[in-house]
């Protein structure tokens, strides 16, 4: 009778295994494009923002642990990593807000095809229809959005590692996890107004152009939805930003300890 059972629960699970891995690779699926942006744009946002904090404070990673570094480089460091980025977030992000508000329904065979078949074709599309500029729609909101806020993400984190750390010593992986989920938290909170603005710049001219500039933008959208429009996804970015950016700083840190 056990034996019975034995056997049946290995049956089972050959037979269950195949759509198991299906399932797995299904649940996976449409990950590299947003695997390979964030490796891309992390690479750039933390490697300025270390060696410009070098260059202003002379210091190695090991040295800032007991002397930290005025906030003001830091600050000034991490707004400089924000500019740089932004020419290298912006097609992805560009092309990742096109996706996500596409509405055509999937490809049905014999129906219509979506505008975008994935992010290559996206980007193909653009490139066609709107020129090579098509590909920075909206990058003048991000710059905006990302410099400021990626000043005050490193500032919010190297502040919350500095008072939780016994001087000279490196901060545990835990203060690491939840100074990097503040920062992550406040970065969030300040730049969800002008994340409201640079999706809807990156939209603008699919159809037909709806707004002059990110200003008319701004003007536009606060006529017509009010204060609030500017808080739209506040909660969603916050409760996101604390887990991604608590992992985010934990292997900026195992890997600068790594590397020696
Ligand atoms: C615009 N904001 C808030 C930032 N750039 N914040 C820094 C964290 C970025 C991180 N890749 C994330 O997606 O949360």
């Amino acid at each position: 009778m056990k034996e019975g059972r034995n056997t049946a629960g290995a049956l089972g699970l050959v037979l269950g295994h195949p759509f198991d891995t299906v399932k797995l690779l299904g649940f996976f699926k449409g990950m590299s494009f947003p695997l390979v942006s964030i490796a891309v744009v992390n690479s750039v946002l933390f490697g300025v923002y270390s060696n410009v904090l070098l260059a202003l404070t002379a210091m190695s990673h090991q040295e800032r642990r007991t002397q930290l570094p005025s906030y003001t480089h830091v600050f000034i460091a991490g707004c400089t990593g924000g500019v740089i980025q932004t020419f290298f977030l912006a097609p992805f992000d560009l092309i990742k807000v096109r996706l996500q508000n596409q509405t055509e329904p999937r490809v049905q065979p014999g129906g219509p095809q979506p505008r975008y078949r994935g992010p290559v074709h996206c980007a193909a599309t653009i490139f066609r229809e709107e020129g090579p500029r098509g590909l920075f729609r909206g990058a003048w909101a991000l710059m905006l959005r990302d410099t400021p806020t990626l000043g005050l993400y490193f500032v919010t984190y190297e502040g919350f590692c500095h008072q939780n750390t016994p001087h000279g010593q490196n901060p545990s992986s835990a203060t690491v996890l939840v100074a990097g989920g503040f920062a992550g938290i406040a970065s969030w909170v300040a730049a969800t107004p002008l994340d409201v603005i640079k999706s809807r710049m990156q939209m603008d001219g699919l159809r037909r152009r709806e707004y002059q500039g990110v200003l008319d933008c701004v003007v536009s959208s606060f006529r017509q939805e009010g204060l609030r429009v500017f808080f739209r996804g506040l909660t969603i970015n916050s409760a996101r930003g604390f887990p991604v950016n608590a992992v985010t700083f934990l292997s900026y840190e195992y890997l600068l300890h790594s590397w020696g």
